[in-house]
């Protein structure tokens, strides 16, 4: 069986300058992806033309748009760029300028000139959990991440609330705080797992 050896971060996105290149529908697939998930992430587009929906979306965020065909130069300060233009070089190209610069890359149509694939996103509250098929199916991606937010409690994130204050009412050394916590949620899960913690 093939297995997926991506690793999952989870990005402070409003601390960080993403860029997007081009602005029709799939920068505004991957604009609106981004925004769902992290409503102050700090982008910025480059695109001769965008569409009516994505100047919407863009607008109702404040993201900046810059009417232009990419050049190097928008690349000035950027931590990812995803390139999204119908324009094979192009996206190639910001491909490149990319990896010179060591700035992460993705274009998303095209997985092997990518450094990070976005993800399937479900959030409830603090808890969030982000899903990967390897880029194999992103339709895949798409329907775990509705599977998810259908069984996962919206009132998840009362045990993480109360789990925070608790935690900080226990006295002790960091290795007493961790069996501490362990003890009292192992009911959480099944008894043939109690040895993973
Ligand atoms: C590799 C990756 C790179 C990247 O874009 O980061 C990538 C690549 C490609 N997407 C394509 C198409 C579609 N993408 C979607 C939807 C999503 N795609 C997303 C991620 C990713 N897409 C990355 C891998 C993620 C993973 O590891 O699983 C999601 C999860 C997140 C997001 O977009 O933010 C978001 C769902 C969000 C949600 O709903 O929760 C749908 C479904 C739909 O729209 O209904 C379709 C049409 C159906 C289909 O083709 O499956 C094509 C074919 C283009 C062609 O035909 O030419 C390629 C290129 C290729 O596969 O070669
Ligand atoms: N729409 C979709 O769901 C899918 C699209 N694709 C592929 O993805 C690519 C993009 O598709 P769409 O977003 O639908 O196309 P689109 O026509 O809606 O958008 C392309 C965007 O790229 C911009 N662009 C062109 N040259 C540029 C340059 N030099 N610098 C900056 N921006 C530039 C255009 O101004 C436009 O905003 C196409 O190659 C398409 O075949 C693949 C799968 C699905």
């Amino acid at each position: 069986m093939d297995r997926n050896e991506l690793y999952p971060v989870f990005l402070k996105v409003s601390q960080l300058d993403i860029l997007i290149v081009g602005g029709g529908n799939v920068a505004l697939e991957k604009l609106t992806f981004l925004l769902k998930s992290s409503p102050n992430a700090k982008v910025s587009m480059v695109s001769p033309m965008f569409r009516p929906e994505t100047i919407a979306l863009a607008e109702k965020f404040n993201i900046e748009m810059h009417i232009d065909h990419y050049n190097s130069s928008y690349l000035e300060g950027r931590h990812m760029v995803v390139a999204t233009t119908d324009n094979v070089p192009v996206n190639e190209q910001v491909y490149h300028d990319c990896r010179e610069r060591t700035i992460l890359v993705n274009v998303a149509d095209n997985p092997p000139f990518c450094d990070f694939y976005m993800g399937g996103i479900v959030t409830k509250g603090n808890v969030k959990v982000a899903i990967s098929t390897n880029g194999k199916s992103p339709t895949t991606a798409k329907r775990l991440r509705q599977f998810f937010e259908d069984v996962i409690p919206d009132n998840i994130d009362d045990l993480v609330k109360n789990l925070n204050e608790f935690r900080k009412t226990i006295k002790g050394d960091f290795e007493e705080k961790v069996q501490t916590l362990n003890e009292f949620t192992k009911g959480l899960v099944n008894e043939k797992e109690e040895d993973e913690n």
